[in-house]
C-alpha cells in the first residue's frame, strides 16, 4: 500500500495540522551552519499554508536526554524557518506546556508556529508505549490532523513520528514521499557494481545495518568513526580513536561473511591521525596497521582517512554505477581533516548511474565543501533512516503512514 497522501485529509483551510519535520540542523553558537532540513521542509510547509491551515511544527534537535537544555533550542531553527518563508513564525518555549497551547491558539488561518524541542520531553523517546502515547495524547491537542515529514526520523519508533500519527488523522509529507520514491530504485534493482560508503560518528547504529547490507552490495567502504572498530577487530592499535570495543567479535563476523559472499569490504591502508580533537592540532599521516601512540604519551586521535586511502575510494565510488554514501569520512568541519570526504564528495559526482549521499552531517558536510545538491543524484536528508531503508526494513514511521 502507498502512503496516504496530503489530499486525504480533505479540506484543511481553517484546521490546525501538526507538522512533524526533521529539523536537526547543525549549529555553531546558537547559529544555523546549514539549513538543508529546513529547506527541505518548505514545500509541504508552503503547501499546507497556501491552503489556509494553521501550521504546528513539531521536530527534535539534538540527543537531549528527556529535559530543557538551552544548547538544543529550536529557537534559532524558527528564526531561519520564518526568514526562508518570508513570513512570522511563533516560537513556543514548551513543547506542551501553556506557551505551546497559548501559540497555537493564536494562530491565524495561514499563520505557522514552532514549538520547542521534542525530547526536551522523556515521553518522546521513551522505551515504555504507554509514555509515548500519553506525550502523543498531549500533543494531539494542538491538532486537528497531523503530516508526517520528517524523513530523517522515520526509523524511531517514537511519539512524534509513530503513537502521534496513530492518534490523528495522518498523512505523509511531499518530503518523504520524495525521498522514498528515489530510495525505493536502490532497494529493488540497484544497477551493479551497487556500492555503499559508510562513515559517522554514529558508530554503534551504523554497524547494525552492516549485516543486512551485505547480501545487498558488491563493494562496503570503511571511513570515518568507524573504520577503528574494524582496524581494531583486526587486531591494529587504535589509539583513542572512535571504538565500539563490545562490537569486535560482531565486526569479526561481518569480515567472514563478506568473503564468504564474495562482497569487498575495503577498510582504509592509512589514516590521519591528530594529538588532540582540535581544528589546529598537530597530525601525520600513519600506516592503518600501525597507527603509532601520539607524543608524550598521549594516545593518537584518527580523525580522518588518509590520502592514499581517499584516492582508493574515489577510484571505486567513481567507477560504481549505484552508490549510497552515509557518514563524513573525517571530522570534515576542521579543514585539516576534510580531505577523504571531500575526494569521496568529488568521485560521486563522477557516477554514472545513481549517486546518492544521505544524512543531515553528510549533506551539511558536501555542501559545506562548495558541493551543490545538483551535482548528486539526490541529496537524502536521512542517513540512518535511508539505511535502514536500504536494509528492506519496515521502518515505523512510515508503515503507519500506510507504506507497505
Ligand atoms: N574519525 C572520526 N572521529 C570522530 N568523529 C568523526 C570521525 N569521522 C567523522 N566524524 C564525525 O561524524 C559526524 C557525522 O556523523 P553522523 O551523524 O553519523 O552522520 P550523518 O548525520 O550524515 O548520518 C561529523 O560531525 C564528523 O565530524
Ligand atoms: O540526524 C538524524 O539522523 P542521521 O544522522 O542518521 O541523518 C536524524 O535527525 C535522527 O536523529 P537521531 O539519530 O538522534 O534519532
Amino acid at each position: 500500500m502507498a502512503l496516504r497522501t496530503i489530499e486525504s485529509l480533505g479540506d484543511l483551510s481553517g484546521r490546525r495540522v501538526i507538522v512533524r519535520c526533521d529539523l536537526n540542523v547543525p549549529l555553531t553558537d546558537g547559529v544555523v551552519t546549514d539549513d538543508g532540513r529546513i529547506r527541505a521542509s518548505l514545500p509541504t510547509l508552503n503547501a499546507l499554508l497556501h491552503r489556509g491551515a494553521k501550521v504546528v511544527v513539531i521536530s527534535h534537535l539534538g540527543r537531549p536526554e528527556g529535559a530543557p537544555d538551552e544548547r538544543y533550542s529550536l529557537r534559532p531553527v524558527a528564526q531561519r524557518l520564518s526568514e526562508l518563508l518570508g513570513a512570522p513564525v511563533a516560537f513556543a518555549s514548551d513543547t506542551v506546556g501553556a506557551s505551546a497551547a497559548d501559540a497555537v491558539r493564536g494562530l491565524a488561518d495561514g499563520g505557522i508556529a514552532v514549538l520547542e524541542n521534542l525530547r526536551f520531553n522523556p515521553g518522546e523517546t521513551s522505551k515504555d508505549a504507554a509514555e509515548r502515547q500519553a506525550f502523543a495524547d498531549a500533543l494531539a491537542t494542538f491538532g486537528d490532523a497531523m503530516v508526517s515529514d520528517g524523513f530523517g526520523v522515520v526509523h524511531r519508533k517514537q511519539a512524534s513520528v509513530y503513537e502521534l500519527a496513530q492518534t490523528l488523522p495522518s498523512a505523509a509529507g511531499s518530503l518523504i514521499s520524495a525521498e522514498t520514491d528515489v530510495l525505493d530504485r536502490l532497494t529493488e534493482r540497484p544497477e551493479r557494481p551497487y556500492t555503499v560508503v559508510l562513515g559517522g560518528s554514529k558508530v554503534s547504529d551504523k554497524l547494525g545495518v552492516i549485516a543486512h547490507l551485505l547480501p545487498r552490495v558488491d563493494r562496503l567502504l570503511i571511513g570515518g568513526g568507524m573504520l577503528f572498530t574494524f582496524l581494531a577487530a583486526q587486531g591494529h592499535k587504535v589509539g583513542a580513536s572512535l571504538l565500539e570495543a563490545d562490537q569486535l567479535d560482531t565486526v569479526r563476523g561481518y569480515l567472514a561473511e563478506a568473503e564468504q559472499r564474495g562482497v569487498q569490504i575495503v577498510l582504509p591502508t592509512d589514516v590521519v591521525v591528530a594529538e588532540r580533537f582540535a581544528a589546529d592540532a598537530p597530525h601525520s599521516v600513519q600506516r592503518a596497521d600501525a597507527l603509532e601512540e601520539g607524543p608524550a604519551g598521549a594516545s593518537g586521535l584518527g580523525l580522518d582517512i588518509g590520502p592514499e586511502t581517499a584516492a582508493r575510494f574515489a577510484e571505486l565510488v567513481a567507477s560504481s554505477t549505484t552508490v549510497f554514501w552515509n557518514g563524513p569520512m573525517g571530522v570534515f568541519e576542521f579543514p585539516a581533516f576534510a580531505g577523504g570526504t571531500r575526494a569521496v564528495a568529488e568521485a560521486l559526482t563522477r557516477v554514472s548511474g545513481l549517486g546518492v549521499v544521505g544524512g543531515g552531517d553528510s549533506a551539511a558536510a558536501v555542501r559545506a565543501l562548495g558541493f551543490t545538491d545538483d551535482d548528486f543524484g539526490h541529496v537524502s536528508t536521512g542517513g540512518g533512516a535511508s539505511l535502514e531503508f536500504l536494509e528492506g526494513k519496515k521502518l515505523p514511521g512510515l508503515e503507519v503512514l500506510g507504506w507497505q
